[in-house]
């Protein structure tokens, strides 16, 4: 793939991701006109701003010499709004830039030491904040003296509080975090930690409200001038304009609206620049255009190359599927046409190293690949026959949760922390269908008991945090199960939790597809594990699956010499475990033919000239291999 320049990962930078947005280009390409023509208003042919003629009085719009018409003075109302522009953007600048420090780093030192720092800092600011801004100003200025410098001293203090409560509220979201107190056990100082970890992570939100504040800031220049506070005669910027017209607004309405249209724009503009800056600097939005994810995952395929072989009596059957994530102009095949099928009761583990596209294959499932930056762009999902894939947005709501369920690996983040777990469990239920609250929450209390949580009616009022790893996780299942789905998706759902708890949720899931037929795609990176629990095993490679069998044969007799490896991974009483040497390829950089070859102890030379079908070894068995293992080799 060709890259952009300047980009060693081919993504696209802040300025193509921000004129990629309309509004925010817009927004910019009007900022740089009127900051254009105000930096360029010494070398412009316009007449003196202060030049009076009182021959001239308020001339209308499209008078000679004068296309914007003139004030009460004579003034040429064109030049005074040019070198007005000037000003009043030199003054909300200044003032921007002095908040923004003041501000940022009162908040990233009061968020970062906590305490009486902290406290005291806040308190401060409270202060500050006690009082409405512009009577603040005005306070600050009846101190100081009318004038624009004392202007813009007072519109930067009453900004400093915003800059330091939004700087505060984001560092103390960071202070806490894994990777800041990794970096302090390596030995890093606060000093660095603030510059490195911290300040990286809270620019976007300065800039963010930087750009926000200077649209503000502006209309407050404006305000005090307007008030006779600011600019004094003969120098005006906007806001002074504006006070002069007042006397003039019903006969000559042309003297306010030239300086207030330009005060909207300028805000305007400001204000859509600032919003696709923030999208344009945030990193998990910076993968195509800045757009947050949609509902569900974008679907691009090609319907000439759709295969119809679909079977009604599959609740799940997945063929072809191909997903891809698009970084600028990269693109990551990471699910590179799987096939799978699941009968009723069927427990099918998914297993594969990290990053071989088991989370991306399950995500695609039911539509929840993030879009931006993923694309479904081959293959169908069908659900009895139904493709979910060519699904409406409601029926697609409807599948989620309903027919077609889902355990995540962290329970903590999938139950919302602040709703007790019976009232997450009942909603679950009332999503799907029109109960009321009390058979709502006498079905979750089943439900709970199903999943074999002890004294269930109890639990209902408690709250997540209040429940141990593998309660939660339980709680979780109970919430997938809630409208008996056909088909469970479990991602890595056990992965977190310890040796005994994991034994307990595995006993509860083969319980759950014995009893009540649910079909199981049961997701992990341990190979023993999924031997313990599903009855066929897929193995997935770069994004497709390099064997597929019943557990116990494929365990007993790998034929694709990954799975072999695989099971070399696995630790053995009395002796390491051998880990496979190399490291899995990048999606978007498979060698050519086996995308194993590289790393493969058999590989042969026509090994990598070309793909490598998934052949049938046996009616229930293949393997993606030109030469499997077989008798003594395995
Ligand atoms: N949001 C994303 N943007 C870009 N690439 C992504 C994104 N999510 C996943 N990928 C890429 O897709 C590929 C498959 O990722 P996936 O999460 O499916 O792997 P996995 O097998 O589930 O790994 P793990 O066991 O570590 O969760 C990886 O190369 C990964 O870097």
């Amino acid at each position: 793939m060709s890259q952009v320049p300047g980009h060693r990962d081919g993504r696209p930078g802040t300025l193509r991701l921000l004129l990629a947005n309309p509004l925010a280009a817009a927004g910019l390409a009007v900022l740089a006109l009127v900051a254009l023509v105000a930096l360029a208003a010494p070398l412009l042919p316009l007449p003196d701003p202060a030049a009076t003629a009182l021959g001239q009085r308020l001339l209308p719009p499209l008078s000679p010499g004068h296309p914007l018409g003139t004030d009460a003075l004579g003034r040429d109302l064109l030049s005074r709004l040019v070198w007005g522009t000037r000003l009043s953007l030199a003054v909300a600048l200044a003032a921007t830039l002095a908040a923004a420090l003041l501000g940022s780093l009162t908040g990233l030192v009061a968020g970062f030491a906590g305490g009486a720092v902290d406290g005291g800092l806040m308190r401060f600011v409270d202060l500050l904040m006690a009082f409405p801004y512009i009577l603040l100003a005005l306070a600050i200025v009846a101190v100081l003296g009318p004038g624009l410098f004392h202007a813009l001293l007072a519109i930067a203090a009453v900004n400093v509080p915003f800059f330091a409560r939004t700087v505060r509220g984001a560092t103390l979201g960071l202070a806490r975090r894994d990777f800041v107190d990794a970096a302090r056990l390596g030995g890093a100082g606060p000093l660095a930690l603030l510059a490195t970890e911290i300040l990286p992570n809270v620019l976007p939100v300065i800039v963010v409200t930087a750009s926000t504040s200077f649209g503000w800031m502006i209309l407050e220049t404006a305000g005090l001038s307007f008030l006779g506070l600011g600019a004094q005669p003969p120098l005006a910027d906007l806001g002074a304009m504006l006070g002069e017209a007042r006397k003039v607004m019903f006969i000559a309405p042309h003297v306010s609206l030239v300086p207030g249209v330009m005060v909207f724009v300028i805000v305007m503009a400001i204000n859509l620049a600032g919003d696709g800056l923030r999208d344009a600097l945030d990193p998990r939005l910076r993968s195509g255009v800045p757009a947050r994810p949609a509902a569900a995952t974008e679907v691009r395929r090609d319907p000439a190359a759709m295969s119809s072989a679909a079977d009604p009596d599959l609740p799940l059957q997945v063929t072809g599927l191909r997903t891809e994530f698009r970084l600028g102009r990269r693109s990551l095949p990471a699910v590179a046409g799987v096939d799978l099928a699941l009968p009723p009761g069927a427990r099918l583990g998914l297993v594969g190293e990290s990053g071989s596209g088991k989370s991306a294959t399950a995500l695609s499932l039911l539509r929840l690949v993030p879009s931006p930056p993923g694309c479904i762009t081959a293959g169908q999902v069908r659900m009895q026959g139904r493709d979910v894939l060519a699904m409406g947005r409601e029926e697609l709501r409807a599948l989620r949760g309903g027919r077609l369920a889902m355990v995540f690996q962290d329970p903590m983040s999938s139950l919302h922390p602040m709703h007790r777990i019976g009232d997450q469990v009942a909603e679950a239920l009332r999503a799907h269908a029109p109960i009321g609250r009390r058979e709502a929450r006498r079905r979750a209390a089943d439900l709970l008991a199903r999943v074999r949580i002890p004294a269930a009616e109890r639990r209902l009022d408690a709250w997540p945090h209040e429940l141990s790893g593998g309660m939660r996780q339980r709680v979780a299942i109970a919430i997938a199960l809630a409208n008996d789905p056909a088909v469970l998706v479990a991602d890595e759902a056990t992965t977190a939790l310890d040796v005994t708890v994991q034994a307990q949720v595995l006993a509860l899931l083969h319980r759950l597809t014995e009893d009540r037929g649910t079909a199981l795609l049961f997701i992990s990176h341990d190979l023993a594990l999924v031997g313990a629990l599903c009855d066929r095993i897929a193995v997935l490679y770069a994004g497709q699956v390099v064997e597929e069998g019943p557990a116990a044969a494929l365990l007993a007799a790998p034929a694709h010499p990954y799975t072999a490896k695989l099971l070399d991974c696995l630790p053995r009483r009395g002796g390491g475990a051998d880990p496979i040497a190399g490291l899995p390829p990048a999606p978007d950089n498979l060698p050519p033919g086996c995308a194993f070859a590289p790393r493969c102890p058999h590989v042969q030379p026509p090994c990598s000239e070309g793909p490598v079908a998934l052949d049938r070894l046996a009616p229930d068995r293949a393997a993606r291999c030109l030469f499997p293992l077989a008798g003594d080799r395995r």
